[in-house]
């Protein structure tokens, strides 16, 4: 029977994870805290994810899966303020400590952490339903950050990737119309959901253009633009024709009016939403678009409301994924 020390050496306390990223900590996984230095002209951005079983991610999927998603969306919102990953710690509430159930979670993490170099400075082990918090803490350059707060009125409003993949995959899911993915179409679907990419690179890219207004779209682009908007005291133009769907989507929902409604209010995209005054576009898609596909989908306005180009009114209905109503 493992002790909860001998899981914590044997699955965490490993170079794999403890060093993921170029930043190392002062001091690592052990001791009652972890120390990390701050360098020169940075300072921390430090964002918290809980992830509960069924309620965030199948608790029947892989552990591998499990492991990979809970880290790459909690990253997701250190790319939503274009800093640079650096630690992050986990706490980890399980039913039981299956030894192959937690080499896979570990797998999954490990994937991950490498892949965006952040490293696991510490955590906590306990006995429960299955639920993994994750901190994330990240490097930004002093006073340099992107922020919901910054629309401003004539803002085009962009957004990365394509968006309602994830949503769809899960909406197969849970109505029992899948288990796992049976074509090229659904496998494509299957790996948003799963293995969603956190726009760090290209956050970054836009820091260094000046831009200055971004969200990541985890409740749907409608839910988290609608953050933007209440924060930044603005309203927004929506051109619904011009939402990104991926070809995998378009095939597997060929009806627009669905498709429209999964990509607008879907959820789990983990893409960017951002705005920038449109003298920055030759540059955002000069600089953006070779690795990372980016739409323009509206513009900022002064009166609040979203209004499509049509002059419809759109309001949201659902606000996102409510967790107490
Ligand atoms: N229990 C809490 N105590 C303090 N602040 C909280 C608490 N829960 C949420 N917040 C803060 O509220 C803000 C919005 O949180 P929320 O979890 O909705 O973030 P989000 O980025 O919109 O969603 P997601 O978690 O899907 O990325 C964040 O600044 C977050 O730190
Ligand atoms: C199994 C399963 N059922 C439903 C969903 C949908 N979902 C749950 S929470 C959330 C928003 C972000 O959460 P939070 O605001 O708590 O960070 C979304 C879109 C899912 N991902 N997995
Ligand atoms: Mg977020």
């Amino acid at each position: 029977m493992l002790s909860e020390f001998d899981l914590i050496a044997r699955y965490f306390q490993q170079p794999g994870l403890a060093s993921a990223g170029p930043w190392s900590p002062q001091l690592g996984i052990g001791d009652d805290c972890a120390v990390m230095s701050v360098p020169e002209g940075r300072q921390l951005a430090v964002s918290m994810d809980t992830l509960v079983a069924d309620v965030h991610f199948p608790a029947a999927a892989a552990p591998e899966l499990i492991g990979y998603r809970a880290l790459a969306v909690t990253v997701s919102d250190l790319a939503a303020m274009g800093a640079e990953p650096a630690w992050f710690t986990l706490g980890l509430t399980l039913p039981e400590a299956n030894p192959e159930w937690l080499s896979g979670f570990v797998q999954g993490l490990q994937q991950i952490a490498q892949k965006v170099g952040i490293s696991l400075v510490g955590g906590d082990t306990t006995r429960g339903p299955l639920t993994i918090t994750l901190q994330v803490h990240g490097l930004v350059r002093t006073n340099n950050w992107l922020s919901r707060k910054y629309a401003k009125p004539g803002d085009d409003i962009w957004v990365t990737g394509t968006l309602g993949d994830a949503a769809a995959w899960l909406s197969y899911l849970q109505q029992g119309l899948v288990e796992s993915p049976t074509n090229e179409n659904l496998k494509a679907l299957w790996s948003r959901y799963y293995q969603p990419v956190p726009r760090v690179a290209e956050a970054q890219k836009l820091v260094a253009l000046g831009c200055q207004c971004a969200i990541d779209i985890s409740d749907g682009v409608l839910a988290d633009l609608g953050h933007i908007l209440t924060m930044s005291q603005v309203g927004a133009l929506l051109d619904l024709s011009s939402l990104p769907a991926s070809n995998a989507l378009q095939q597997v929902l060929p009806d627009p009016e669905k498709r429209q409604e999964v990509m607008l209010t879907g959820g789990d995209d983990y893409e960017l939403c951002f705005t920038a005054p449109p003298h920055l576009a030759k540059n955002i898609i000069e600089l953006l678009s070779p690795s990372c596909p980016i739409t323009r989908i509206g513009q900022i306005n002064q009166a609040p409301g979203v209004v499509s180009t049509s002059g419809q009114p759109i309001t949201i209905t659902k606000g996102g994924y409510q967790h107490f109503s």
